[in-house]
């Protein structure tokens, strides 16, 4: 496995005033990115994580747990990236491998107004490809927007030289915070069929209005809308999850029982998170060799201010 070395290469030099790199032994090294005012958004090298995101307040968006463990355990908060999935360990490798900065990467089309970016680069050691024996190349692009938005674009190449193809299943998992799960909605998942992992797999039609939640939720809806809205009414703010590329969104909460039975999580913290996690995982993405597929996630935060308690979720989901 490509556990972090306890002896790393120096930092690299970023040459950007917008990025800045940040050394921690165990391989916790990370890079940050700065936006306007105190916009940040921290990326760690091992499993090329997103572990914080915050405003431009410099209030943190993203949940992470306190109990969350070091390397070479995955960690529990942020966006874990799930990849690839199937007879592996649970949500794949790729969270739990130490990446590296792409200093030269196939050109991305970028909104010139994007300034703090940084690309990283995933490819499997030997020890990978005994376990899942597909030649690969990895990209992350992660962007934080001139506007305090977050993006993560995949890029995933078949770089097999025996002519093979492969699929996977692929997650950004990521980790909302919330001020009170009771209290949230998710609006734009309404009517939607979904796979029940409480219930083996099987396929439901999602009833009523928004959702809510009120005990253990682990569903993963198909075909879902490329835009999905997170309502925390208690702070007055709306997440707004754009995808691309990735049909399906996966919602988890894992409410009090699991909570308790989960090492690196505590007791309550279930009431101040919520999973959706933009998800291609109904149908396995299929890559012939030299081919590649790209998958976005696009996050924004919505303040009260400009909700002003009026918010009106068909605005943002299709205004
Ligand atoms: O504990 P982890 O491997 O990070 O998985 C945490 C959760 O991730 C997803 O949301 C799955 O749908 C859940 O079934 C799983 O429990």
């Amino acid at each position: 496995m490509a556990a972090a070395t306890p002896h790393s290469p120096p930092p690299p030099q970023l040459s950007s005033p917008f990025l800045e790199y940040i050394r921690a032994p165990g391989g916790l090294d990370k890079v940050v990115l700065r936006g306007r005012r105190s916009c940040s958004v921290e990326i760690r090298l091992f499993g090329g994580q997103v572990t914080s995101w915050k405003n431009d307040h410099g209030e943190e968006l993203l949940f992470v747990s306190s109990k969350a463990i070091k390397p070479p355990k995955p960690f529990r908060g942020g966006i874990p990236i799930c990849f690839p999935q199937g007879n592996l360990e649970q949500h794949g490798f790729a969270r739990n491998r130490l990446w590296a900065i792409d200093d030269n990467p196939p050109p991305l089309p970028v909104n010139p107004a994007i300034k703090a970016f940084v690309d990283l680069i995933l490819k499997p050691s030997e020890d990978d490809l005994k376990m899942w024996p597909h030649s690969f190349e990895f990209r992350l692009r992660i962007a934080l927007g001139a506007g305090g938005d977050l993006s993560l674009t995949s890029r995933i190449r078949n770089t097999n030289t025996d002519g093979r193809p492969f699929s996977y299943t692929f997650a950004f998992h990521t980790y909302f915070s919330v001020s009170d799960i009771s209290e949230v909605r998710v609006e734009g998942l309404e009517t939607m069929d979904y796979l029940d992992n409480m219930k083996g797999k099987e396929r439901f039609t999602e009833q009523g209005d928004a959702i809510v939640f009120e005990s253990e939720v682990d569903k993963v809806y198909l075909a879902a809308p490329s835009k999905v809205a997170i309502i925390d009414h208690d702070m007055r703010r709306t997440f707004v999850v754009t995808k691309e590329g990735l049909p399906d969104a996966v919602v988890w909460n894992p409410w009090d029982k699991k909570a308790k039975a989960m090492q690196d999580f505590g007791d309550s913290e279930y009431k101040h998170m919520l999973c959706v996690e933009p998800a291609a995982v109904e149908k396995p993405i299929s890559l012939k060799p030299g081919e590649e597929w790209k998958g976005r996630l696009g996050l924004s935060a919505v303040p009260s201010s400009y909700c002003s308690g009026q918010l009106d979720p068909l605005k943002v989901l299709h205004g």
